[in-house]
């Protein structure tokens, strides 16, 4: 499970390959109170958490944002994208993973739910290249994913993004949607320094997919301020718009949500919508039911690292399974 102190250093970012020359500072909720519009006690009157009186940033569905050609293989809408095959993982004696097997269709939004410790962060972790399984295997575009490093998927399409946001706290919000636009890039240190004329031209044309993304997000005129100063949402939504500069055909989303007030969450679903209206495929972990259920076409649950159901959010709603593991009592107490 992530900690939730930990700085936002990028170590196990699929998305941002550098390091910041100037360690990134926290950009986390405060998971112990899980007080709003709290301030960071090393950065007295920033912001850590959504506060309800602040004006929600709206987004611009209308700029095209959609992933642009990468060099992998397109599947075609609702063919099998991802596939988890039997997937067990174990940390010593605990079994955080145990024979789960889903698949994600392209274009649909999937939900990945359970208590708290059911695996879902470690089923990203596995999907990502974070942890390699102990057995079973993840298929991408009917590959295995195999030893690939977190890198090398990015390279593929899948992006991610965190429960605990990870920013390069003291980059812009421009700077950090540009280390997800270099993740595809080709051209080498060699052609940097040279100011190749490629390298020029991917220069210009990651600085103009990285602005359409800002724009996107509501945040064009945010592009030169320091992602710290940036009020909580922002810091989220610029999580995502990082992820999609790397041009995913899967986001997979840990709990987008987490820290907002109602109006927050209703504008995250319009957005994970716009999203994959825009030609995404999302993957969700979340907590927050009520958006789980508004946005997701199918969902998956997980208890104890196993699988417990699969189906529609009316399904998953009214199974006895999955109302005994949110309340804890047994299965034949919940029906
Ligand atoms: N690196 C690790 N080393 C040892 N155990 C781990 C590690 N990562 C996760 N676990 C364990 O694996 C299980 C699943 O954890 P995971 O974080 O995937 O759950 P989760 O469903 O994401 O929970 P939450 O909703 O609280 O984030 C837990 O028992 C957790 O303690």
């Amino acid at each position: 499970m992530p900690d939730p102190t930990r700085p936002a250093t990028g170590d196990d970012d699929t998305t941002t390959p550098a390091t910041p020359a100037t360690p990134a500072t926290p950009a986390t909720q405060d998971s112990a109170t899980g007080s709003h519009g709290s301030t960071d006690p090393e950065h007295p009157g920033e912001r850590t958490l959504a506060d309800p009186a602040e004006e929600v940033t709206e987004i611009n569905p209308d700029v095209d944002i959609a992933p642009e050609d990468i060099g992998v293989p397109v599947v075609s809408e609702g063919e099998r994208l991802l596939e988890v095959d039997e997937v067990t993982l174990r940390f010593g004696g605990v079994v955080a993973l145990n024979e789960v097997s889903f698949h994600i269709n392209k274009g649909e939004i999937l939900g990945l739910i359970g208590p708290n410790g059911a695996g879902k962060t470690t089923c990203f972790n596995v999907m990502t290249g974070v942890y390699q399984p102990t057995s079973g295997a993840v298929r991408y575009l009917g590959k295995p994913l195999g030893k690939r490093k977190k890198f090398q998927i990015t390279k593929l399409g899948i992006a991610r993004t965190f429960q605990n946001i990870r920013l390069f706290a003291n980059m812009t919000a421009l700077e950090n949607v540009l280390v997800g636009v270099d993740a595809h890039h080709s051209t080498g240190v060699v052609s940097a320094m040279f100011r190749l004329p490629k390298h020029r031209r991917e220069e210009s044309q990651g600085y103009a997919r990285a602005m359409e993304l800002l724009t996107f997000m509501g945040l064009d005129g945010k592009a030169d301020e320091l992602a710290r100063n940036l009020p909580y949402g922002d810091q989220r939504r610029l999580e995502i718009a990082r992820a999609l500069a790397t041009s995913p055909q899967l986001l997979c989303l840990d709990e987008p949500a987490a820290g907002f007030n109602p109006a927050e969450k209703a504008k995250l679903m319009e957005l994970i919508r716009t999203i994959r209206d825009q030609g995404y495929t999302v993957l969700l972990i979340e907590h927050d039911m009520k958006l789980v259920m508004g946005v997701t076409d199918r969902i998956v649950v997980l208890e104890f690292g196993r699988k417990i159901a699969e189906g529609s959010p009316a399904e998953i709603r009214d199974n006895p399974a999955v109302i005994a593991a949110y309340l804890g009592v047994d299965e034949e107490d919940a029906s």
